[in-house]
Parts: structure tokens; C-alpha cells; sequence
């Protein structure tokens, strides 16, 4: 098929009456799989005049995603990935700005004080936040200068003495409570700076939690080859996802939102049980593929759940987590958790086990760790969740991780054989989980697995096969 440019194939809605309303922060790809594919279905309603996203990158990788949408207008792809091979796809024309610090900063801050901003939305991962990763409290060290945090509070200090409202800030990332770790996080740096403006924001910037769903991969050559071939578009970033698509989020919303429940957002009073369930049953069970399947020397998420032990011990996985979650009127607690692993196995969405755990110092305190705790308070086992951390402690191992962790997580792991559960005992990521002798033990057996006869081993023990 000959391809065309994306410019030939623009959204059906007149994108000048978008205009800048709305800025978001960590122009990733699942941002633009997102939030940003939520605003196009509802500009396609006519129901977005004055939202237009103006993206803001805050790292050097941002560019070249700037450099390559530039030249596309800032159109690009979605392009969903169904199990049965379809592809169904959109031009998403949301995205109406894309500044990228440091270079545009004087820019950056005259959106962010414009009064027709009224709505920040963040996706800058669970390490962008300065909070400390087991216990959530603000750590002044871990404030980025000049990163997102300094950059918020400059602006809302600007919006302060210029005497408009400030804007609402809405996280959408993936963190227990995000709203509220993305307040502590900027009341924790404005209250260095300034005592007056920290009471300001207190009592004047809203703070909405939001639990946020869809399986989006990273953009390689080969997802562009994938648009290029069976589309016929040329698209220097195409975003490639699920099928699926879920955002809930707290409404509370004092300087307007657009109203994005005509496009499928539910907007509830209390998002905690919908967001427990997430992290927990999704997240926690994407840590346990994600570190099994790098064991078992394989690519894709949905490599893993194919192997029939891994589909049951995600199971057992599920079954173990599912205790601590609150009982919810319409959510049928096992029923998700097994609904995430369908969505796993899905074999066209090339989601890769080594996205899955990357950093995990930040993502395995969120995902698991909350509901051992739980699990050990209530007096139960742990065993699929010790396995896991066993297999990331024997992957710690490896020369190749991504983890700010990685040289601790690995001196730790190469001290096992003489102090057991030397690994749990990495205060700054588990807290006080090595603590724990029940874990400890389980944690060992698993080991003792992987040692003796790798993920294979592990497997068999806690699956019937
Ligand atoms: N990909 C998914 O399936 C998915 C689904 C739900 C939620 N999320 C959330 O979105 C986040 C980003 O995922 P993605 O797939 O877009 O990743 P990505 O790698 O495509 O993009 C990450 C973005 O965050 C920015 N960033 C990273 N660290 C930062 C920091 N310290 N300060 C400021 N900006 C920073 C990067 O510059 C980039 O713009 C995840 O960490 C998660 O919290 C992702
Ligand atoms: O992106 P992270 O690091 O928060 O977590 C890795 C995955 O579990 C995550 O990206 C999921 O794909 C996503 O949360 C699905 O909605």
C-alpha cells in the first residue's frame, strides 16, 4: 500500500476553535493514547472549544517527540490493537502546543499563567513525583530543581500575584492516591520557598485523584512500519494500545474541566477502590508477568501468559491480592483481576516484559508492596507476591537493569546466600517488609527455587501445571 502523510488525513473538527486551555506535562506516549484521545473524540463532538493539550516535555528525550510531531502538524496515530488482528485507528488533533523545557521556558511559564489555563494534567511517571516511595511523604531531596514540582509552583506564584484563580492539577499517573501525592509534592516545594503561597494553594488549587487505564506500549520502528504498511499513513509517532480504555476520575474541578463524560470518563465522588483495584490487580499483576517472563528469556507480555504455568500463577497472584481490596458496589473484585489478564494475552499489542520492569524500585512499592502489607496484617501468606520479589531480586543480578536502585537492589541480592532476605531488607524500597519473617521465609523458598532449577522450578511449586 502506498502511504500518505498524516497531513492528508486531519480530524473532522476545526482545530483553531480548540485553542490552549489544557496543559499536560510528560508528553509520553501513554498520554498521547489517553488523555489526549479522549479530548479528539470529544472535539469530534464539538464539545472541546477551548481544551486544546499543550504538551510540555521536561526531559531531552521530549524533543525528538516535538521535533517529529512539529512535522506533522502535531497530528498523530492511535492506532488500537484487537486481538483478532484489527486495526482500527484515528488522527488525534487534541494536542493543539508542544514546548519542551529548557528551551522554551519563558513560553512554558506564560501558558501556565495564562488565565485561559485552567487545567494541568501530569504523566511524568511514578519517580517524578519527591515523595518517599514506601511511606509517600515529601523528601525536599528528591525535588528535581527546575524540574516538575519548581515549575508548578513557579507558576502558581505567578497566577498568585497576578491575582487570577489557579489551575486544577490532575495526576495521571500511576500512584496510590495521586492527587494527593501530587499535593503533598507541590505544598512540600512551595513551603520551602514561601509560607504565604503555600496557604495559598492549600486553600485555593483542587487536587482531583484519577485512576487511568490503557495498555500503551512504546513507539519503535516497527509500530510505524506497522501504520505505514497496513494503513497506508506515514506517521513519525504513531501511538499503538489496547483496544481498551479507562479513566476515573474525582470530580472535583473548581476552575472548570471539559465534559468528558460524553466521551466515556466517569466522574465519581470517591476514585480510592477504583484505583486500589488498578494498581493492585493490574499493575501488581503486570510487576509478576514482567519479572517472570524476563527470567523466562522472553519478549512480549503476551509470550508469558501463553505459558500455561505463568497464566495460573497470575491467577494465584490475583487470588492472593483480591482480599485487600474494598468491597465495591458493580466491581466484581476476581472478575477484573482475570479480565486484566485476558487483556494481557492479547497477542497484537507487542507490550514488552521489560517495559513492565523498568525502574521497578518505583513501581513494585506501589503495585505490591501495599497489598502484602495488607495481606501480613490480616495474619495471610504471601506466597506469589514473595516469588515475585524473588524473581526480581535474581534479576538484579543481571549487568543490564534500569532501576535507580540497580546498584543497591544487586549488592543486596549478591549478599542472599550469606544473609538471607538481605535483598527485602532495602529500606528505601520495601520499608520494613525484610522485617517480616513470614515473607522472609517465603521469600527464601522461592529463591531457594530459582537457584536450584530457575523460573521453571518456581512455577511448578506453586502451580498445579
Ligand atoms: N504506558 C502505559 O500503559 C500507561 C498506562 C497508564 C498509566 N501510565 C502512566 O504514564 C506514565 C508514563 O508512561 P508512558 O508510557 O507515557 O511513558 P513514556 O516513556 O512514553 O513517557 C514518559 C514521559 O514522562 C516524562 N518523564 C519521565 N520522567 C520524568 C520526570 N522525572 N520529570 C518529568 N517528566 C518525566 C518523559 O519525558 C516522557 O514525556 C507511567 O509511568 C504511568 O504512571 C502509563
Ligand atoms: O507505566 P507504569 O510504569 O506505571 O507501569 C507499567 C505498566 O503496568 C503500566 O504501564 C500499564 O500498562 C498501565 O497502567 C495500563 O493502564
Amino acid at each position: 500500500m502506498t502511504a500518505t502523510d498524516i497531513t492528508a488525513h486531519p480530524p473532522r473538527y476545526d482545530r483553531v476553535r480548540l485553542g490552549a486551555g489544557w496543559v499536560h506535562l510528560g508528553p509520553g506516549n501513554f498520554h498521547r493514547a489517553h488523555q489526549a484521545w479522549y479530548l479528539d473524540r470529544l472535539a469530534e463532538l464539538g464539545q472541546a472549544d477551548g481544551w486544546g493539550v499543550v504538551d510540555v516535555g521536561l526531559r531531552p528525550a521530549d524533543a525528538e517527540v516535538r521535533d517529529r510531531l512539529a512535522a506533522q502538524d502535531l497530528l498523530h496515530s492511535v492506532v488500537e490493537r484487537h486481538p483478532d488482528g484489527r486495526l482500527t485507528r484515528r488522527t488525534v488533533g487534541a494536542v493543539t502546543g508542544f514546548l519542551v523545557l529548557p528551551e522554551d521556558l519563558a513560553a512554558v511559564r506564560s501558558r501556565l499563567a495564562d488565565p485561559a489555563t485552567r487545567l494541568v494534567t501530569l504523566t511524568v511517571t511514578e519517580g517524578g513525583y519527591p515523595v518517599d516511595r514506601t511511606t509517600g511523604d515529601f523528601v525536599p531531596s528528591l525535588a528535581e530543581p527546575g524540574g516538575t514540582f519548581d515549575l508548578l509552583v513557579d507558576a502558581l506564584a505567578d497566577r498568585r500575584a497576578a491575582g487570577l484563580l489557579p489551575f486544577t492539577l490532575l495526576s495521571c499517573d500511576n500512584i496510590p492516591a495521586n492527587g494527593v501525592v501530587a499535593r503533598r509534592s507541590v505544598l512540600g516545594v512551595a513551603a520551602g520557598r514561601d509560607a504565604g503561597l503555600a496557604r495559598w494553594i492549600e486553600q485555593n488549587v483542587a487536587f482531583p485523584s484519577s485512576m487511568v487505564d490503557r495498555i500503551t506500549p512504546a513507539t519503535t520502528d516497527t509500530e510505524r512500519e506497522l501504520v505505514r504498511r497496513e494503513l497506508g499513513i506515514e506517521d513519525r509517532w504513531p501511538v499503538t494500545c489496547e483496544p481498551f480504555a479507562q479513566w476515573i476520575v474525582e470530580d472535583r474541578f473548581p476552575t472548570g474541566r471539559p465534559a468528558l463524560e460524553a466521551v466515556g470518563v466517569e466522574f465519581v465522588a470517591d476514585v480510592e477502590p477504583y484505583e486500589a483495584h488498578k494498581l493492585r490487580l493490574l499493575n501488581g499483576t503486570h510487576q509478576a508477568v514482567g519479572h517472570l517472563g524476563m527470567l523466562l528469556g522472553l519478549t512480549t507480555v503476551d509470550e508469558a501468559v501463553a505459558h500455561p504455568r505463568v497464566r495460573e500463577f497470575l491467577t494465584g497472584y490475583v487470588a492472593e491480592a483480591a482480599p485487600t481490596l474494598p468491597v465495591t458496589p458493580g466491581l466484581d473484585t476476581l472478575g477484573y483481576g482475570r479480565s486484566a489478564i485476558e487483556r494481557f494475552a492479547n497477542p497484537q499489542v507487542r507490550d514488552t516484559v521489560r517495559r513492565l520492569v523498568t525502574d521497578a524500585s518505583d513501581r513494585v512499592p506501589r503495585f505490591v508492596l501495599g497489598a502484602v502489607a495488607d495481606n501480613r496484617r490480616a495474619g495471610r501468606p504471601v506466597p506469589f507476591a514473595a516469588a515475585v520479589l524473588a524473581c526480581w531480586a535474581q534479576r538484579s543480578l543481571g549487568a543490564d537493569v534500569a532501576d535507580p536502585f540497580a546498584e543497591v537492589l544487586r549488592d543486596a541480592a549478591r549478599r542472599e546466600d550469606q544473609q538471607p532476605g538481605a535483598f527485602l531488607r532495602v529500606r528505601e524500597v520495601f520499608g520494613d517488609l525484610g522485617q517480616d519473617e513470614g515473607v522472609v521465609a517465603e521469600f527464601r523458598l522461592a529463591r531457594e527455587d530459582l537457584v536450584a532449577g530457575g523460573p521453571e522450578r518456581l512455577l511448578a511449586r506453586l502451580t498445579s501445571g
